[in-house]
Protein backbone atom coordinates (compact mmCIF):
# COMPACT_ATOMS: atom_id res chain seq x y z
CA UNK A 1 0.00 0.00 0.00
CA UNK A 2 2.60 2.42 1.11
CA UNK A 3 4.54 1.94 -2.35
CA UNK A 4 1.56 2.95 -4.37
CA UNK A 5 0.38 6.62 -5.76
CA UNK A 6 -2.37 8.53 -4.70
CA UNK A 7 -5.56 8.36 -7.23
CA UNK A 8 -7.29 11.39 -5.98
CA UNK A 9 -5.92 14.25 -3.61
CA UNK A 10 -7.62 16.98 -1.70
CA UNK A 11 -5.48 19.42 -0.68
CA UNK A 12 -6.45 22.18 1.79
CA UNK A 13 -10.10 21.70 0.40
CA UNK A 14 -13.09 24.02 1.74
CA UNK A 15 -16.64 23.79 1.43
CA UNK A 16 -18.51 26.82 2.32
CA UNK A 17 -22.63 27.41 2.55
CA UNK A 18 -24.31 31.20 3.21
CA UNK A 19 -26.15 30.49 6.49
CA UNK A 20 -29.72 31.81 6.84
CA UNK A 21 -27.86 33.84 9.43
CA UNK A 22 -25.89 35.79 6.72
CA UNK A 23 -23.02 33.68 8.68
CA UNK A 24 -20.66 31.53 6.51
CA UNK A 25 -20.84 28.06 7.49
CA UNK A 26 -18.11 26.28 7.03
CA UNK A 27 -18.64 22.57 6.05
CA UNK A 28 -15.42 21.72 5.62
CA UNK A 29 -12.57 24.00 6.46
CA UNK A 30 -9.32 23.01 4.81
CA UNK A 31 -9.30 19.52 4.75
CA UNK A 32 -6.37 17.58 2.87
CA UNK A 33 -6.86 13.84 2.16
CA UNK A 34 -5.04 11.24 -0.47
CA UNK A 35 -6.65 8.10 -1.36
CA UNK A 36 -4.40 5.13 -3.12
CA UNK A 37 -5.70 2.25 -5.45
CA UNK A 38 -6.95 -0.88 -3.00
CA UNK A 39 -7.23 1.49 0.12
CA UNK A 40 -10.03 1.47 2.75
CA UNK A 41 -10.29 4.33 4.08
CA UNK A 42 -13.14 4.59 6.84
CA UNK A 43 -14.41 8.63 7.82
CA UNK A 44 -15.83 9.01 10.89
CA UNK A 45 -17.43 11.88 12.87
CA UNK A 46 -20.19 13.21 14.62
CA UNK A 47 -23.20 14.46 13.15
CA UNK A 48 -22.68 17.59 11.04
CA UNK A 49 -18.71 17.17 11.44
CA UNK A 50 -18.40 17.14 7.53
CA UNK A 51 -18.72 13.47 5.97
CA UNK A 52 -21.50 13.89 3.54
CA UNK A 53 -20.03 16.88 2.30
CA UNK A 54 -16.36 14.96 1.67
CA UNK A 55 -18.27 12.17 0.35
CA UNK A 56 -19.84 15.00 -2.09
CA UNK A 57 -16.90 16.30 -2.82
CA UNK A 58 -15.30 12.96 -3.66
CA UNK A 59 -18.00 12.07 -5.93
CA UNK A 60 -18.18 15.42 -8.09
CA UNK A 61 -21.56 16.49 -7.19
CA UNK A 62 -20.02 19.08 -4.16
CA UNK A 63 -17.93 22.39 -5.79
CA UNK A 64 -15.29 23.71 -3.60
CA UNK A 65 -15.22 26.59 -2.48
CA UNK A 66 -11.21 26.47 -2.45
CA UNK A 67 -8.43 24.29 -2.13
CA UNK A 68 -7.09 21.51 -5.00
CA UNK A 69 -9.16 18.76 -5.87
CA UNK A 70 -7.29 16.25 -7.76
CA UNK A 71 -9.30 13.37 -9.05
CA UNK A 72 -8.38 12.63 -12.66
CA UNK A 73 -11.66 12.34 -15.67
CA UNK A 74 -10.84 8.70 -16.36
CA UNK A 75 -11.45 7.69 -13.02
CA UNK A 76 -14.57 5.63 -12.10
CA UNK A 77 -16.04 6.42 -8.72
CA UNK A 78 -19.08 5.12 -7.78
CA UNK A 79 -21.59 6.33 -4.82
CA UNK A 80 -23.79 4.73 -2.24
CA UNK A 81 -25.65 7.18 -0.69
CA UNK A 82 -27.50 7.63 3.06
CA UNK A 83 -31.07 7.85 1.33
CA UNK A 84 -31.01 4.65 -1.25
CA UNK A 85 -34.71 5.91 -2.63
CA UNK A 86 -32.44 8.87 -3.40
CA UNK A 87 -30.44 6.84 -5.98
CA UNK A 88 -32.86 4.80 -7.67
CA UNK A 89 -33.73 5.26 -11.15
CA UNK A 90 -35.28 2.21 -12.19
CA UNK A 91 -38.71 0.74 -11.45
CA UNK A 92 -37.92 -2.48 -10.97
CA UNK A 93 -34.05 -4.98 -10.12
CA UNK A 94 -33.68 -5.41 -13.55
CA UNK A 95 -34.01 -1.75 -14.78
CA UNK A 96 -32.14 -0.33 -12.02
CA UNK A 97 -28.97 -2.75 -13.42
CA UNK A 98 -30.01 -1.72 -17.05
CA UNK A 99 -29.87 1.94 -15.98
CA UNK A 100 -26.37 1.66 -13.90
CA UNK A 101 -25.03 -0.22 -16.75
CA UNK A 102 -25.98 1.29 -19.69
CA UNK A 103 -22.79 3.30 -20.33
CA UNK A 104 -20.02 0.66 -20.40
CA UNK A 105 -18.85 -1.17 -23.62
CA UNK A 106 -19.44 -4.68 -22.75
CA UNK A 107 -21.78 -7.40 -24.02
CA UNK A 108 -25.74 -8.01 -23.44
CA UNK A 109 -24.17 -11.50 -21.54
CA UNK A 110 -21.41 -9.76 -19.57
CA UNK A 111 -24.37 -7.07 -18.08
CA UNK A 112 -26.23 -9.98 -17.37
CA UNK A 113 -23.08 -12.11 -15.55
CA UNK A 114 -22.42 -8.73 -13.36
CA UNK A 115 -25.87 -8.24 -12.68
CA UNK A 116 -26.01 -12.08 -10.66
CA UNK A 117 -22.67 -11.91 -9.18
CA UNK A 118 -23.44 -8.56 -7.57
CA UNK A 119 -26.63 -9.65 -6.59
CA UNK A 120 -25.33 -13.02 -5.32
CA UNK A 121 -22.41 -10.87 -3.43
CA UNK A 122 -25.10 -8.55 -1.53
CA UNK A 123 -27.42 -11.49 -0.73
CA UNK A 124 -30.12 -10.21 -2.70
CA UNK A 125 -32.18 -12.92 -3.80
CA UNK A 126 -35.18 -11.03 -5.00
CA UNK A 127 -37.09 -12.08 -9.02
CA UNK A 128 -35.58 -9.42 -11.38
CA UNK A 129 -38.88 -8.04 -12.21
CA UNK A 130 -39.37 -6.96 -8.29
CA UNK A 131 -40.85 -4.13 -8.39
CA UNK A 132 -38.40 -1.59 -5.70
CA UNK A 133 -40.57 0.45 -4.13
CA UNK A 134 -41.71 -2.79 -2.16
CA UNK A 135 -38.14 -3.55 -1.33
CA UNK A 136 -37.06 -2.22 2.25
CA UNK A 137 -35.07 0.46 3.33
CA UNK A 138 -31.68 -2.38 3.45
CA UNK A 139 -32.91 -4.38 0.61
CA UNK A 140 -32.36 -0.91 -1.77
CA UNK A 141 -29.51 -0.17 -0.27
CA UNK A 142 -28.23 -3.51 -0.77
CA UNK A 143 -29.41 -3.17 -4.29
CA UNK A 144 -27.60 0.31 -4.46
CA UNK A 145 -24.50 -1.83 -3.40
CA UNK A 146 -24.94 -4.15 -6.36
CA UNK A 147 -25.17 -1.61 -8.75
CA UNK A 148 -22.45 0.38 -7.74
CA UNK A 149 -20.19 -3.35 -7.88
CA UNK A 150 -21.62 -4.39 -11.36
CA UNK A 151 -19.86 -0.84 -12.78
CA UNK A 152 -16.33 -2.54 -11.28
CA UNK A 153 -15.19 1.27 -10.05
CA UNK A 154 -11.92 1.87 -9.26
CA UNK A 155 -13.31 4.35 -5.92
CA UNK A 156 -16.46 3.36 -3.92
CA UNK A 157 -17.82 5.73 -1.84
CA UNK A 158 -20.16 4.84 1.03
CA UNK A 159 -22.37 7.38 3.18
CA UNK A 160 -23.41 5.30 5.85
CA UNK A 161 -23.61 2.18 3.95
CA UNK A 162 -24.97 -0.48 7.44
CA UNK A 163 -27.32 2.45 8.71
CA UNK A 164 -30.38 0.37 7.57
CA UNK A 165 -28.74 -3.12 7.40
CA UNK A 166 -28.96 -6.07 9.88
CA UNK A 167 -26.08 -7.42 11.35
CA UNK A 168 -25.60 -10.11 9.18
CA UNK A 169 -26.04 -7.75 5.90
CA UNK A 170 -23.29 -5.43 7.58
CA UNK A 171 -20.67 -8.43 7.94
CA UNK A 172 -21.62 -9.21 4.72
CA UNK A 173 -20.63 -5.78 2.79
CA UNK A 174 -17.61 -5.91 5.30
CA UNK A 175 -16.51 -8.98 3.86
CA UNK A 176 -17.14 -7.55 0.23
CA UNK A 177 -14.99 -4.43 0.82
CA UNK A 178 -12.09 -6.52 2.04
CA UNK A 179 -12.52 -8.64 -1.33
CA UNK A 180 -12.60 -5.81 -3.46
CA UNK A 181 -9.92 -3.69 -2.01
CA UNK A 182 -8.04 -6.83 -2.35
CA UNK A 183 -8.73 -6.62 -5.73
CA UNK A 184 -7.52 -2.94 -6.40
CA UNK A 185 -11.10 -0.69 -5.45
CA UNK A 186 -10.03 1.94 -3.00
CA UNK A 187 -13.27 1.95 -0.96
CA UNK A 188 -14.29 4.75 1.29
CA UNK A 189 -16.50 4.19 4.13
CA UNK A 190 -18.57 6.97 5.90
CA UNK A 191 -20.17 6.10 9.31
CA UNK A 192 -20.30 7.54 12.80
CA UNK A 193 -20.84 3.61 13.93
CA UNK A 194 -17.56 3.49 14.86
CA UNK A 195 -17.39 -0.35 15.46
CA UNK A 196 -17.90 -0.19 11.27
CA UNK A 197 -14.53 1.16 11.46
CA UNK A 198 -11.97 -1.56 12.90
CA UNK A 199 -11.34 -3.42 9.97
CA UNK A 200 -10.70 -0.64 7.38
CA UNK A 201 -6.36 0.59 6.79
CA UNK A 202 -7.01 3.98 7.71
CA UNK A 203 -9.39 5.76 9.34
CA UNK A 204 -10.10 9.80 8.74
CA UNK A 205 -12.11 11.39 11.96
CA UNK A 206 -13.71 15.11 11.64
CA UNK A 207 -14.95 17.17 13.69
CA UNK A 208 -16.89 20.77 12.88
CA UNK A 209 -15.40 20.05 9.38
CA UNK A 210 -11.79 19.58 9.81
CA UNK A 211 -9.86 16.53 9.86
CA UNK A 212 -8.68 15.87 13.52
CA UNK A 213 -7.10 12.22 13.36
CA UNK A 214 -5.78 10.49 9.95
CA UNK A 215 -3.73 6.81 10.83
CA UNK A 216 -4.25 3.39 11.39
CA UNK A 217 -7.35 2.52 13.65
CA UNK A 218 -5.10 1.00 16.24
CA UNK A 219 -3.72 4.22 16.89
CA UNK A 220 -6.62 5.60 17.12
CA UNK A 221 -8.40 3.69 19.17
CA UNK A 222 -6.04 2.90 21.77
CA UNK A 223 -4.14 5.88 24.11
CA UNK A 224 -0.47 5.92 23.66
CA UNK A 225 1.02 4.47 26.40
CA UNK A 226 4.78 3.89 26.44
CA UNK A 227 5.68 0.43 27.09
CA UNK A 228 7.21 1.51 30.36
CA UNK A 229 3.91 3.26 31.62
CA UNK A 230 2.13 0.11 30.82
CA UNK A 231 4.43 -1.76 32.82
CA UNK A 232 5.04 0.17 35.84
CA UNK A 233 1.43 1.46 36.24
CA UNK A 234 -1.21 -0.35 34.90
CA UNK A 235 -3.85 2.97 35.79
CA UNK A 236 -1.95 4.90 33.01
CA UNK A 237 -4.56 3.94 30.47
CA UNK A 238 -7.23 5.47 32.67
CA UNK A 239 -5.54 9.07 32.36
CA UNK A 240 -4.30 8.59 28.91
CA UNK A 241 -6.98 9.41 26.24
CA UNK A 242 -6.86 7.73 22.87
CA UNK A 243 -7.41 10.36 19.69
CA UNK A 244 -10.91 8.64 19.27
CA UNK A 245 -11.76 9.97 23.09
CA UNK A 246 -10.01 13.29 22.40
CA UNK A 247 -12.20 13.67 19.43
CA UNK A 248 -15.47 13.59 21.25
CA UNK A 249 -16.56 9.59 19.89
CA UNK A 250 -17.73 6.47 21.52
CA UNK A 251 -15.20 3.73 21.44
CA UNK A 252 -16.73 0.24 20.30
CA UNK A 253 -17.33 -1.59 22.84
CA UNK A 254 -14.59 -3.88 22.32
CA UNK A 255 -12.12 -1.21 22.77
CA UNK A 256 -13.84 0.56 26.05
CA UNK A 257 -13.49 -3.20 27.42
CA UNK A 258 -10.20 -3.71 26.25
CA UNK A 259 -9.35 -0.52 28.06
CA UNK A 260 -11.01 -1.72 31.23
CA UNK A 261 -9.07 -4.81 30.77
CA UNK A 262 -5.73 -2.98 30.85
CA UNK A 263 -6.37 -0.77 33.40
CA UNK A 264 -6.46 -4.15 35.83
CA UNK A 265 -3.39 -5.16 34.74
CA UNK A 266 -4.55 -7.07 31.73
CA UNK A 267 -4.27 -7.31 27.61
CA UNK A 268 -0.87 -4.91 28.33
CA UNK A 269 0.28 -5.88 24.79
CA UNK A 270 -2.33 -5.98 22.40
CA UNK A 271 -4.89 -3.64 20.91
CA UNK A 272 -8.01 -5.93 20.04
CA UNK A 273 -10.62 -3.95 17.21
CA UNK A 274 -13.13 -7.01 16.95
CA UNK A 275 -15.07 -8.51 19.30
CA UNK A 276 -13.19 -12.22 17.94
CA UNK A 277 -9.94 -10.51 18.71
CA UNK A 278 -11.28 -9.85 22.50
CA UNK A 279 -12.69 -13.22 22.55
CA UNK A 280 -9.30 -14.64 21.69
CA UNK A 281 -6.88 -12.74 23.90
CA UNK A 282 -9.34 -12.97 27.21
CA UNK A 283 -9.15 -16.79 26.16
CA UNK A 284 -5.52 -17.02 26.83
CA UNK A 285 -6.16 -16.35 30.38
N1 LIG B 1 -26.57 22.69 1.51
C1 LIG B 1 -26.17 23.13 2.70
N2 LIG B 1 -26.43 24.41 3.09
C2 LIG B 1 -26.01 24.88 4.28
N3 LIG B 1 -25.34 24.14 5.20
C3 LIG B 1 -25.06 22.88 4.87
C4 LIG B 1 -25.45 22.30 3.60
N4 LIG B 1 -25.04 21.01 3.58
C5 LIG B 1 -24.41 20.79 4.76
N5 LIG B 1 -24.42 21.91 5.51
C6 LIG B 1 -23.83 22.03 6.85
O1 LIG B 1 -22.49 21.60 6.77
C7 LIG B 1 -22.14 20.87 7.95
C8 LIG B 1 -21.61 19.50 7.56
O2 LIG B 1 -22.68 18.72 7.04
P1 LIG B 1 -22.51 17.22 6.60
O3 LIG B 1 -23.83 16.74 6.10
O4 LIG B 1 -21.36 17.10 5.68
O5 LIG B 1 -22.13 16.51 7.98
P2 LIG B 1 -22.11 14.97 8.35
O6 LIG B 1 -20.90 14.75 9.16
O7 LIG B 1 -22.27 14.13 7.13
O8 LIG B 1 -23.39 14.81 9.25
P3 LIG B 1 -24.37 13.54 9.44
O9 LIG B 1 -23.58 12.49 10.18
O10 LIG B 1 -25.46 14.11 10.28
O11 LIG B 1 -24.85 13.09 8.09
C9 LIG B 1 -23.39 20.80 8.83
O12 LIG B 1 -23.29 21.79 9.82
C10 LIG B 1 -24.51 21.11 7.87
O13 LIG B 1 -25.55 21.78 8.53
Amino acid sequence: MQDKLPIISLLDVRVYYAAESGEVKKALDGVSLTLKAGEWLSIVGANGSGKSTLAGLLLGFIPVSGGERNIPASLVIRGVLQQPEAQVLGDTIEEEFHFALSHLHISGEEKARRRQEALHLVGLHHPLDTVIARLSGGQKQLLNIATALAVKPDVLVMDEPAAMLDPDARDRIERIVQSVTSHGTAVVWITHHLEEATLCDRIMAMSKGKCVYDGIPESFFYPEVTAMEAKSDTKSYGWHLSPCEEAGLEPPFTVKTCLILKQRGKLQDVNPLRPEQLAKEAARW
